[in-house]
């Protein structure tokens, strides 16, 4: 058995590089393997506490791995490394699913009346992600929780949900891991002509940019259409959820929370990046704004980190993928009901992204910024269209829309600003904008 307290030296440096690993800013100082299942020769399934965090690490070992940029340790002569990248010990995870496998604490199961193929070729997804994908064929996707939320899966839960209502617009669950009620992995179908909302949106825009006197519903590449479509997709995914696990009506005071709750992770950014002081006189208005509204508000289970990469375009419409919620709310949060301008307001904040990704840390133009400006408009105004199409216009409910849109904001730029400060600019700028609306 290998036990990560022996390769702590060397671990824990490998577990801060990892875009995964969540404390970044914090580091890692303590390290205790909770649990090593050995699942096949040279894989062991571990679950380790990191500063009293519990993450998922199935290590690899060989003599010597075809990937040597792969390795974390070398022990007593044997290369220890991160099993996700190793196509053979990926394989094996797939055939112990399919057999519905039980080792040691560790369960594998397959969706009612799904039957896997097996021997498929496993490949590590190889994109910057918060979890670890592998893909096996053109069939699979196996997703493994790099830090697993204790209790119920959301991701898994809306995806029976919305399976359970016969949603087209995700990709049907298929699997399971687990350890002890923990969901480890979750295995679904995988889209393999499905392209990237975040892909096709900001071709778009390079074209726009790169014609200089063509307007935005000119231009070849006029994404439009698609954010219409997407619009309406995500409200049938909204609709599908209201009728999968139903609505509530949150009272005043749940209205209370929730804007205390926004001025706490105002307070937070405050704190950490002093560049919002400038902007928090606004911010706190327009969030206070929204107790004003009384009346409540209609809750149900959404999305919780909608985001253009969260969005796939395939030959049949568009699919929305990864339903675990917004990376930093604790799971209680993720599970609380919200309002569906939530994701409307994640997916706005994500076409204004797309819009000024290109100009972010580049000298201000003022013709490059007005057409990215004209993108942005264009593409949020149809993504609206499009929602509105199936349920109510979210333009209808401005304050609790502009206030959720402000909050993303902050988010974002507490987010940028420990994983990509370069692109801290773009959700300032966005909040600077308004403050001059
Ligand atoms: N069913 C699928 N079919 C095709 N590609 C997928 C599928 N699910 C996810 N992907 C790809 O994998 C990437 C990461 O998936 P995601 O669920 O967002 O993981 P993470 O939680 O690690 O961010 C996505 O951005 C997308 O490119
Ligand atoms: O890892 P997740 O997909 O759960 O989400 C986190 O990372 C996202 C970045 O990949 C981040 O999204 C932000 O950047 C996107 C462009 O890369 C943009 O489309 C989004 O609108 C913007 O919020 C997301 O916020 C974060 O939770």
């Amino acid at each position: 058995m290998i036990r990560a307290e022996d390769l702590g030296e060397l671990l824990l440096p490998w577990l801060v590089d990892q875009r995964w690993y969540r404390a970044k800013a914090r580091g890692a100082r303590t390290l205790r393997t909770v649990s090593a299942t050995p699942l096949a020769d040279g894989l062991q399934h571990t679950m380790v506490e990191v500063d009293s965090e519990l993450y998922q690490l199935p290590l690899g070992t060989r003599d010597a791995f075809a990937d040597p940029g792969a390795v974390i340790a070398v022990d007593g002569g044997t290369q220890v490394y991160d099993a996700t990248l190793d196509p053979e010990l990926m394989g094996h995870l797939l055939t112990l699913i399919a057999r519905g496998a039980v080792i040691g604490g560790l369960t594998f199961s397959t969706e009612p009346g799904v039957t896997l193929r097996t021997g498929l070729r496993a490949r590590p997804i190889g994109v910057e992600q918060s979890n670890t994908s592998i893909v096996y064929g053109t069939e699979y996707i196996l997703k493994l929780y790099r830090q697993p939320d204790p209790g119920p899966n959301r991701d898994v839960r809306l995806h029976r949900a919305l399976r359970s209502v016969g949603s087209r617009h995700i990709a049907a669950p298929l699997g399971v891991i687990a350890e002890e009620g923990l969901v480890l992995g979750f295995l679904q179908r995988f889209l393999p002509d499905a392209v990237e909302g975040w892909a096709t949106a900001t071709a778009s825009v390079r074209d726009l940019l790169a014609e200089a006197d063509l307007y935005a519903n000119e231009v070849g590449g006029d994404f439009a259409g698609e954010a219409r479509r997407l619009g309406a997709a995500v409200a049938q995914v909204h609709a599908s959820l209201a009728d999968a696990l139903g609505t509530a009506r949150a009272g005043a005071g749940a209205v209370e929370t929730e804007v205390d709750a926004m001025h706490a992770r105002l307070d937070t950014a405050l704190a950490e990046v002093p560049d919002l002081r400038g902007e928090e006189r606004t911010i706190r208005e327009a969030f206070d704004r929204v107790r004003a509204l009384g009346g409540g508000l209609t809750v149900q289970q959404v999305h919780g980190d909608l985001h253009l990469g969260q969005t796939l375009r395939t030959t049949n419409g568009w699919v929305l993928i990864d339903f675990e919620g917004e990376p930093a709310a604790t799971p209680q949060q993720r599970r609380t009901p919200r309002s569906p301008l939530v994701d409307v307001a994640g997916m706005l904040r994500s076409f204004d992204y797309a819009a000024f990704h290109l100009l972010a840390g580049e000298e201000a133009d003022r013709q490059l910024t007005a057409r990215a400006q004209e993108w942005s408009d264009r593409n949020r105004g149809a993504f609206c269209d499009g929602y509105a199409e199936v349920a109510g216009d979210p333009r209808d409910q401005e304050v609790l829309l502009r206030a959720l849109e402000l909050d993303k904001a902050v988010y974002e730029v507490r987010y940028e600003h420990h994983n990509r400060p370069e692109w801290r600019p773009i959700p300032l700028a966005a909040i600077r904008r308004w403050s001059f609306l």
